[in-house]
């Protein structure tokens, strides 16, 4: 049966006013009609309803894209399959959010729009069934991992490396989702600070978010030898290594992990390209890869590093990293990398607009459509 877009989109107009409520009733009602189903879920579910929340958003806005929509409810059905979710999970799920939909939209619902969402939500789950049975035919959905490094570099902020027991595919610029031991379930996403290494280890760089569940138990809860898990790598934001363009990074903080594993793999690239990195950070002692930065930029003699400090006190000269990519005269003529927060990668990416650097050449974690929140963050 064919999805009814019109439908959908009708019924989305009383929907979306009350997609909060519709969250956390579908969530008590699955979790009422089937308890065995509440031990996949972490203890808090603010985060998981958000998440319910945008992927039905996705679904409604992409119904008519039909290729980006499987390719989207693929990623979906690929990052799902860590949770230990089943095909027979579906309908229940499927059950429970119609049912979320009458009910908290009340007299508004309509009749058809029972029959138009039953018949979405059966393709969505076609497509998912579908995307994690091909990928579990190969691909495991989880990678055990042995903590072999964890050095605190100041307060708050821990360089942690684990070494996966199979073989974890993934691209420099990439990020994994993690779970910890302190917290099962809970799962958080973190930039990998390296590119592919023989022996398969990862770096990650963590800071210490307050109230953060997973950053603190990483900090301050892990060792060496303990073990986390890791959900299959993911993000677009990669190197073209076909280009032998300039290449400019600009990273904000711990934003540095996925730009600094970007330069890593620009040295095996048969044809070097120039290299600018720009380090943002508040205070000087925040810059806690400096040591390493500089033994890569004496491996690639093509490589620049520049560190800019926007808020210390003792240094006169505070300077946005936008403001030090400006003041070394950095000619932007190839592609930029921005990573940092939210707020940092906005700004940094207006400027650049602003400098007259085409969109096409820069490049961030965000979603290409420019008002959507972040695709990573980090806590
Ligand atoms: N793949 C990704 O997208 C990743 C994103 N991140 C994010 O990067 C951020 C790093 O945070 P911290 O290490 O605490 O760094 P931070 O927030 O202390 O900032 C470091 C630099 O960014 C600049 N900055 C911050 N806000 C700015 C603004 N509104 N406008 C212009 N410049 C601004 C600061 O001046 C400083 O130079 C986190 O939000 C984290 O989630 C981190 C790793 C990977």
């Amino acid at each position: 049966m064919p999805v009814d877009i019109a439908v959908i989109r009708q019924s989305w107009n009383v929907v979306a006013p009350v997609a909060d409520r519709i969250g956390v009733h579908f969530y008590a009602k699955l979790f009422a009609d089937h308890p065995q189903l509440r031990e996949m879920f972490p203890p808090a579910m603010n985060a998981q309803r958000d998440r319910l929340l945008h992927a039905l958003t996705q679904v409604v806005l992409n119904l008519e894209d039909g290729p980006g929509l499987t390719e989207y409810l693929g990623q979906l059905a690929r990052d799902h399959r860590k949770y230990g979710v089943l095909p027979e999970h579906y309908p229940a799920v499927g059950r429970c959010l119609v049912h979320a939909m009458r009910a908290e939209v009340g007299p508004a619902w309509r009749a058809v729009y029972d029959a138009a969402w039953i018949d979405a939500y059966r393709f969505v789950a076609d497509v998912m069934v579908h995307a994690a049975e091909q990928e579990a035919a190969h691909t495991p959905a989880v990678w055990p991992a042995v903590v072999v490094g964890h050095e605190m570099r100041g307060r708050e902020l821990v360089v942690v490396t684990v070494e996966p027991r199979e073989r974890y595919p993934y691209r420099a610029g990439q990020y994994a989702t993690l779970q910890t031991p302190v917290w099962p379930k809970v799962w958080r996403q973190y930039s990998i600070a390296n590119a592919p290494r023989p022996d398969n280890r990862l770096t990650f760089h963590v800071r210490v978010v307050p109230g953060g569940w997973v950053s603190t138990a990483l900090a301050h809860h892990t060792r060496p030898g303990d073990t986390v898990l890791l959900g299959p790598p993911r993000g677009a934001m990669l190197l073209d290594r076909a280009s032998t363009r300039h290449l400019v990074f600009i990273a904000g903080g711990t934003g540095l992990a996925p730009l600094k594993a970007m330069v890593e793999e620009s040295m095996w690239l048969p044809e070097r390209p120039n290299i600018d990195l720009f380090h943002g950070v508040r205070r000087h002692t925040d810059a806690y890869d400096l040591p390493d930065l500089m033994a890569l930029r004496s491996a690639h003699r093509r490589l620049r590093v520049v560190k800019a400090v926007s808020d210390d006190p003792a240094d006169p000269r505070r300077e946005r990293v936008i403001d030090a990519v400006q003041n070394h005269r950095v000619t932007l003529d190839g592609d930029v990398y921005v990573c940092g927060s939210p707020d940092m990668v906005r700004v940094t990416v207006g400027q650049l607009r602003g400098l007259g650097v085409p969109p096409r050449m820069i490049h961030t974690e965000y979603d290409p459509g420019g008002a959507a929140a972040p695709l990573v963050h980090t806590a």
